[in-house]
């Protein structure tokens, strides 16, 4: 059991906000600043450069890495955190396709991953001049696709548009069967679906933390390595604090231990801390509860605006085993509906060409949320309060 009313109240929602884009950027978790502000006086201020040993500061990726493996089904001393997500796919990428059968060309992925996803297998692929082909299909088509030519699937588990959800176990086992190694990138997936990456005995994986997990903009980025390949993995990019003895200083790099070799330079110290007061409410409960009540939001949300909004269209699976903790409805004018409906204090966002697109947090979202967002949602669709010069020019970030 989790006490949903009290863990809504460890965050920091402004006054007259309903938050529906916490499957983008997750809100401020109240004990964060107080927590950074520590952190700063007490560890950076007064402990100086001995905040690194005193502090535990270069521990400290490998120590909330452990914190996210919980979330994520993973093995203790698995995971470990620093760099950006697009950062950390290029990685594991690299990692995997050194793993894999060594006449094997394709890395295989959908239209539905995330650009920079396939923008850094691109990079990649150039930089490696191997005859490597990135081969993009539909997400209904990859299964199909897992075939003996396949070196490595990099996939999305879910769909950052349309929130469609990839059976993981199933992928995974025909991956193996077909001798492919898998990269899963959990950005829609860490803190909003239940994964077993041990269970299901994924190779790779990488994810962000500032989405459902609320580390806050530009959090570090997580990578799990499974333990079968911990020590066998050759880091692309090979850091010094990926070394196995950073302050031997050698002239060449040898790598880590295990899963500490994911590790490229220096840890972000303060972003870390921000998320540790995030990972403190994460404490108060378990996936297998956030999924069940994400699937109970989620579903509400879609019968209010199919029953509200009939000009809407879904565009996520209306099976909740096929879906992550977010709705999407297609709609021409989505942009400017949503900015309507964000300046009435409802914020989803808008993914080009035509997805409004809504998050379902369970740790600070409940049913009465839910309904008030649908009524403010039909009052922007029936009185057309969309069509409003000031909601058509497109922000740089949206
Ligand atoms: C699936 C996925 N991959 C990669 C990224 C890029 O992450 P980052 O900007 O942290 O590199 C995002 C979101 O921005 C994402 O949703
Ligand atoms: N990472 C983001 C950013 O730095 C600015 C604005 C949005 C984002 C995002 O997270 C985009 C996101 N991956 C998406 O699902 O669309």
């Amino acid at each position: 059991m989790t006490d949903f009313a009290a863990t809504k109240t460890r965050f920091h929602l402004p006054d007259g906000v309903i938050y529906l884009d916490g499957n983008s950027l997750g809100p401020l978790p109240k004990d964060a600043p107080a927590r950074m502000d520590r952190v700063m006086r007490d560890e950076w201020g007064e402990l100086l450069i001995t905040g690194w040993n005193k502090a535990g500061w270069m521990a400290q990726p490998a120590r909330v890495g452990d914190r996210i493996a919980r979330l994520i089904g993973a093995e203790p001393g698995s995971v470990v955190m620093g760099d950006t997500l697009s950062i950390k796919v290029y990685q594991a990428l690299a990692s995997a396709l050194d793993l894999a059968v060594t006449d094997r060309k394709v890395i295989l992925s959908d239209s539905g991953n995330f650009p920079s996803d396939l923008y850094m297998a691109e990079g990649l692929i150039r930089s490696l001049d191997r005859g490597y082909e990135l081969r993009v299909v539909t997400p209904e088509d990859i299964e199909a696709n897992i075939t003996d030519d396949i070196a490595v699937t990099l996939i999305t588990e879910v769909d950052y548009r349309t929130g469609r959800l990839h059976d993981m176990n199933r992928l995974t086992a025909k991956a193996h069967a077909h001798g492919v190694v898998t990269v899963w990138d959990l950005a829609h997936t860490a803190g909003a679906t239940q994964v077993e990456l041990a269970a299901c005995q994924a190779d790779f994986a990488v994810g962000c933390t500032y989405k459902y997990l609320n580390g806050g903009p530009g959090a570090p980025a997580f990578i799990y390595v499974a333990p079968r390949h911990a020590d066998r993995v050759r880091p692309a990019l090979s850091g010094w604090l990926g070394h196995d003895a950073p302050f031997a200083f050698e002239q060449s790099y040898r790598p880590g231990a295990g899963i500490e070799r994911m590790r490229v330079g220096t840890p972000p110290v303060l972003a870390l801390a921000a998320l540790e007061s995030a990972l403190d409410v994460w404490d108060e409960t378990d996936m297998a509860t956030i999924r069940a009540r994400s699937q109970q939001l989620t579903a509400l949300f879609i019968e209010q605006v199919e029953r509200r909004c009939p000009m809407l269209e879904l565009a996520t699976p209306r099976d909740p085993r096929e879906r992550g903790s977010q709705v999407s409805f297609r709609f021409e004018n989505g942009y400017a509906a949503m900015q309507a409906l964000i300046a009435r204090g409802v914020i989803g966002d808008f993914r080009a060409p035509d997805i409004m697109r809504f998050g379902f947090t369970p740790l600070y979202i409940d049913d009465q949320d839910v309904i008030r967002a649908a009524e403010i949602l039909q009052d922007v669709m029936d009185n057309k309060l969309w069509d409003h010069p000031d909601y058509m020019t497109r922000q740089a970030v949206t």
